[in-house]
């Protein structure tokens, strides 16, 4: 457990790291207001037992004398008064630190929590091409908030607590040391007793708890993403048995740690009473007695004790937690190291501020290779495509025989592990990456459509006040969508739902090309974009992009052979390579497999 917590904190960032120095020092300084109030109490409980104290020579009757006071009672009066104050003083430093303790705390989940998003958004897109999005979404924002007010700030009360506790026994210990080291060994075996008890229990638990959850937030990405197979296939009840199952488990888990952490609260009450009974048998005895003499230091130890019972408690219960939840904590440490080294490194810029690559005699993909991880096969076996500049190319191949992916390479989302892509004969590098995007516009098969209106979802990603409404304009008129924003009350400011539900599959589409014609790129590579269209719409939607792409290069992947039947050349793609290439009328005249596809 400490390891984990010293590996958390060399996750804290330098400014984390500097307020969390900060708070140690408010810590500290609680510590001794906390013991101050203990100690207020003794003198007073020392005139209380005996005012014969107020005459002669110790220094409460200095004090009496000094007051000006001309009735013991009245100095009794002060006394107790200044005693409150001190008890005032210290409760509010102490709300005032465990509030900022609270608040740091938070501050941090926060902060994580972005790191996190921050990081996965960066990540390229093998990463996410072969991970499940509600996994990130569950470590980015649950497993987060798990290790937030389960272990950082726990972490935080146990801290402030110990110290408390440490700076309080050490004082008591100085008054007594008898019977302060008896009381603290009594109280700390216990609870390690208890500790030891149920610390097994309490690791299994939270690893259950942190696979409950990532199964809960799968099968409410599933449902809620496959809702219409879902209604029409009636099989809801298989998500939901699931989910109640994984509900369940949650809420047995977390509850089972909460119970564990506070039980034995009431088994300590029962050690704290006998150990108070235990105290006073010792005091009389040690006393001949008399109460008065051990009034004042029964009345530190009764405070002291009143001060430490909870705390020892508030420690323990934040072991637990901890304990409990640091699976939450294993199930995103590697991703949070990942992300640290990242944050440090310099983001990689936004495309709209860099000059793009405008290419201006050819784009080639050279012998490239690639194979996905885990994969026996390779999806591209040492292809070669050249598209000219201000060319309509079209890719055609069966399913599954490298499209997609030549494509990926071509938008700079994956890299060849073998082979070259050389704009104007010049190989892409890292450095002039992002200025090859920054001319590229993609029109993908599915369309993603955020939950805002249509306008936003042209200028996707753009923010609202930099969007310029005029190129969106522009770009929807070019995409055919007018008539529909004729048809809609709000035109452009219309919601679309979330993922575009209140769309058709075709109207979609057509926001996805107006998406890529919004960026004004140099070359559009559309994969299956006009396949959910229509005949007759894709023929105006393709007669439009060719007239808008007079002089832009045209890439186009079409399972259709119609839609690439006015490519200026047209490759067939199998098993990862380019077997042919030609006119539609060349292939159509020398390719069985053509002629196949063509249906001729
Ligand atoms: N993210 C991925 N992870 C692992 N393998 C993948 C991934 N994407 C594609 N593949 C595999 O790579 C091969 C080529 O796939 P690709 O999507 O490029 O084909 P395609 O010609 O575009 O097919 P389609 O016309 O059906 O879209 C296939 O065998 C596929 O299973």
């Amino acid at each position: 457990m400490v390891t984990q917590l010293r590996e958390l904190y060399s996750l804290l960032s330098p400014g984390q790291r500097r307020r969390l120095l900060r708070l140690q020092g408010l810590i500290i300084v609680m510590a001794f207001a906390e013991i101050a109030s203990v100690i207020a109490i003794g003198p007073f409980m020392a005139v209380v037992g005996d005012m014969s104290r107020l005459q002669g020579e110790g220094w409460l009757a200095q004090a009496y004398r000094l007051s000006g006071f001309d009735s013991p009672e009245r100095f009794l009066s002060l006394l107790g008064v200044s005693v409150l104050a001190v008890l005032l003083v210290a409760a509010m430093f102490s709300m005032y630190t465990t509030w900022r303790l609270s608040l740091y705390g938070a501050q941090v989940g926060a902060e994580l929590s972005s790191r996190l998003y921050r990081y996965y958004l960066h990540q390229p897109w093998l990463f996410h091409a072969g991970g499940s999005s509600s996994r990130l979404i569950n470590r980015a924002s649950q497993e987060v908030q798990r290790v937030t007010n389960r272990v950082i700030n726990p972490f935080m009360q146990l801290n402030a607590k110990l110290v408390m506790v440490t700076c309080m026994s050490l004082t008591i210990f100085l008054y007594n040391p008898v019977v302060a080291a008896s009381g603290i060994l009594i109280f700390i075996a216990s609870y390690l007793l208890l500790y030891k008890t149920v610390r097994r229990f309490l690791i299994s638990n939270g690893r259950r708890v942190s696979r409950s959850q990532a199964k809960r937030f799968k099968l409410m990405t599933e449902g809620f993403g496959g809702i219409k197979d879902l209604l029409l296939l009636r099989r809801q009840a298989t998500f939901t048995t699931q989910f109640d199952r994984a509900s369940q488990q949650v809420a047995r888990g977390q509850g089972v740690t909460q119970g564990l952490s506070e039980a034995p609260r009431y088994a300590i009450e029962m050690v704290a009473f006998g150990s108070v009974i235990l105290l006073v048998l010792y005091l009389l005895n040690s006393h001949q007695g008399n109460l008065g003499t051990i009034l004042p230091a029964l009345s530190i130890y009764a405070l002291a004790g009143f001060k430490m019972l909870p705390a020892y408690q508030k420690m323990y219960g934040a072991i637990s937690h901890i304990r409990g939840n640091l699976a939450a904590y294993e199930s995103i440490r590697e991703d949070l190291i990942a992300s640290q080294a990242h944050a440090e490194a310099e983001l990689v810029g936004t495309h709209d501020k860099v000059l793009p690559l405008v290419p201006q005699r050819s784009i080639r993909l050279e012998e490239v290779h690639f194979h996905y991880p885990g994969k026996r096969v390779a999806a591209l076996n040492g292809l070669n495509l050249t598209i000219p500049v201000g060319a309509r190319v079209g890719l055609v191949g069966a399913s599954g025989s490298g499209k997609s992916t030549a494509v990926d390479l071509l938008l700079g989302l994956i890299q060849p592990q073998q082979g070259r892509i050389l704009v104007d004969e010049r190989p892409l590098t890292e450095e002039t990456l992002p200025r090859w995007q920054a001319c590229i516009g993609f029109v993908p098969q599915h369309i993603f459509l955020a939950d805002a209106t249509i306008l936003e979802n042209v200028a996707f990603g753009v923010p609202r006040e930099e969007i310029d409404a005029g190129q969106v304009e522009e770009a929807v008129r070019m995409a055919q969508l007018d008539e529909l924003l004729a048809s809609l009350p709000d035109g452009l400011e219309t919601y679309v739902g979330e993922r575009g539900v209140q769309l058709s599959g075709g109207q979609r589409q057509r926001i996805g090309i107006a998406r890529a014609l919004y960026r004004n790129a140099q070359v559009l590579v559309l994969d299956e974009a006009t396949s959910a269209l229509d005949g007759i719409t894709e023929q105006r939607v393709m007669a439009d992009i060719a007239a808008i792409a007079g002089g832009k290069t045209l890439v186009m992947i079409a399972h259709r052979l119609t839609t690439v039947k006015d490519c200026d050349v047209i490759h067939m793609v199998d098993q990862g390579r380019v077997t042919d290439s030609g006119t539609y009328d060349e292939l159509v005249a020398r390719n069985v497999a053509f002629r196949m596809m063509a249906n001729l």
